[in-house]
C-alpha cells in the first residue's frame, strides 16, 4: 500500500521516484501533505518528513496540501487585491513614494532587469505583517483579509519550520529556538503582472532567491512561476487547492549550505493578467542567522557561512547592485564561492528595478 503522500504522484505512479522525494505533481514538483504531518501515524509522519527534507534539498521547492488555508480566503486576498491595484494612483501616492524601508510600499510599472536582460512587467504591494502589521489604507477590507491570511500562513511556516528541522536531524523546536521565530518576521506581497503579447525579453521578475526562510505562494490559475531545478526552468502548475513553498536565503545559511535557497522568476502571460501572493516568513530581525553548530560540526567542510543578523542580510540585499543570489556571498566563508551556482557579475539596482521582489 502507497503512503498517502504517494497517491500524488502521477508522474512516477510505478513508484520509481528518483529525486522527486517520493511524492510529486507535473514535471516531478513535489508534493507534502500537512494532513499526514499532522495525524499521520508515527510511520507516515517519518516518511513525510523525509520526503520534505528530500524536497528541501534537491528542489528547494514544494507543494503543499492539506494546508489548512481556506480557499475562500485565498480568493479574498485576491479580490482586494485587485481592488487595489485599480485604486486611482493619487490613492495609493504615499505607498508609492515609499522607499524600501517603510512597512507599506507599492510598485508599478516597467523595470530593465540585467540579470535577464529583460523587460519587467510587474506591479505589486509589499507589508510587513509581523512582528507589526501594516496595509494601505484602501480597499477598506484588505486590512481583515491580510490580518487573517497572514496569521495562517504563519502558523503554516512554523509548523513546517518543525518539520524542517527534524528532517535536517535536529529537535523539533531547534530551527525556532534559534532564529526565536515566535518573533518571526513576515512581509506579504502581492503581485499583478499585466499582459503582454509582444516578443522577447520581457518577464514578470526576473531570477532570484527570497531572503527569508520559507516563501508561501499561491497564484490566480494563471501559470508563470519557474524554478530552477538541474539547470532548467520549470514551470510549476499547482495541484489544485496547493500552496507553492519556496525555500529562502536564511534556510540555506542555516542548514550550513545541505538546503539550497531555489532560484525563482515569473513570466508574463501572452493575454491573461497574471497575479501571484506571497507570504514571505524569515527569522526574527534581531537574530544572528548562521548555521546550526551541530549541522556544522557533521559536515567535513564544516561552517560554510559566517553568522548575520536577519535585519543586515536584508539591507544588504535591498541595497546592493546584485544578481540572483549574490547577497549570500557576503556570508560565505571563501572558498565556497566558487561552488555557487550564481556568481555572474550583472547587476541591477534594487531599489528602482524591483529586483528585490521583497522590498
Ligand atoms: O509571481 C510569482 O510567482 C513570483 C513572485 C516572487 O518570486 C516574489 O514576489 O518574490
Ligand atoms: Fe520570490
Amino acid at each position: 500500500m502507497p503512503t498517502p503522500s504517494h497517491r500524488h504522484c502521477p508522474n512516477h505512479p510505478k513508484g520509481d521516484h528518483g529525486d522527486c522525494a517520493g511524492a510529486c505533481g507535473g514535471d516531478g514538483i513535489p508534493v507534502i501533505d500537512l494532513g499526514v504531518l499532522l495525524n499521520g501515524n508515527a510511520e507516515e509522519r517519518s516518511q513525510a518528513t523525509h520526503e520534505l527534507g528530500q524536497a528541501c534539498e534537491h528542489w528547494g521547492f514544494f507543494m503543499v496540501i492539506n494546508h489548512g488555508v481556506p480557499e475562500a480566503l485565498q480568493e479574498e486576498v485576491m479580490e482586494a487585491c485587485k481592488e487595489l491595484y485599480s485604486l486611482p494612483r493619487d490613492e495609493k501616492a504615499e505607498y508609492i513614494a515609499a522607499g524600501p524601508k517603510d512597512p507599506v510600499r507599492i510598485g508599478t510599472g516597467l523595470f530593465y532587469s540585467d540579470v535577464d536582460d529583460a523587460i519587467c512587467r510587474r506591479g505589486y504591494v509589499k507589508m510587513v505583517a509581523h512582528p507589526e502589521f501594516h496595509c494601505p489604507a484602501k480597499p477598506a477590507r484588505l486590512r481583515d483579509i491580510a490580518v487573517e491570511y497572514s496569521a495562517r500562513t504563519r502558523q503554516l511556516w512554523l509548523e513546517l519550520a518543525k518539520v524542517v528541522s527534524e528532517s535536517l536531524g535536529l529537535d523539533r523546536g531547534r530551527i525556532s529556538e534559534v532564529l526565536n521565530l515566535e518573533s518571526c518576521f513576515q512581509i506579504l506581497v502581492g503581485n499583478n503582472y499585466p499582459p503582454y503579447a509582444g516578443s522577447d525579453g520581457v518577464m514578470g521578475i526576473s531570477a532570484h532567491s527570497d531572503h527569508g526562510l520559507l516563501t508561501l505562494l499561491f497564484q490566480n490559475g494563471v501559470d508563470g512561476l519557474q524554478v530552477k531545478h538541474n539547470g532548467q526552468w520549470i514551470t510549476a502548475k499547482p495541484l489544485p487547492g496547493s500552496l507553492f513553498i519556496l525555500t529562502g536565503d536564511q534556510l540555506e545559511i542555516v542548514s550550513n549550505g545541505r538546503y539550497k535557497a531555489v532560484l525563482h522568476r515569473a513570466l508574463v502571460h501572452g493575454r491573461q493578467t497574471r497575479m501571484s501572493f506571497v507570504s514571505l516568513v524569515g527569522p526574527c530581525l534581531d537574530a544572528v542567522v548562521e548555521p546550526v553548530l551541530e549541522l556544522a560540526q557533521n559536515d567535513p567542510q564544516g561552517m560554510k557561512f559566517r553568522g548575520i543578523r536577519y535585519r543586515d542580510y536584508m539591507e544588504h540585499q535591498q541595497s546592493s547592485k546584485m544578481n540572483t543570489k549574490a547577497a549570500l556571498d557576503i556570508v560565505r566563508v571563501q572558498g565556497d564561492i566558487l561552488t555557487c551556482e550564481s556568481t555572474t557579475n550583472n547587476s541591477t539596482e534594487a531599489d528602482s528595478s524591483g529586483y528585490s521582489p521583497t522590498s
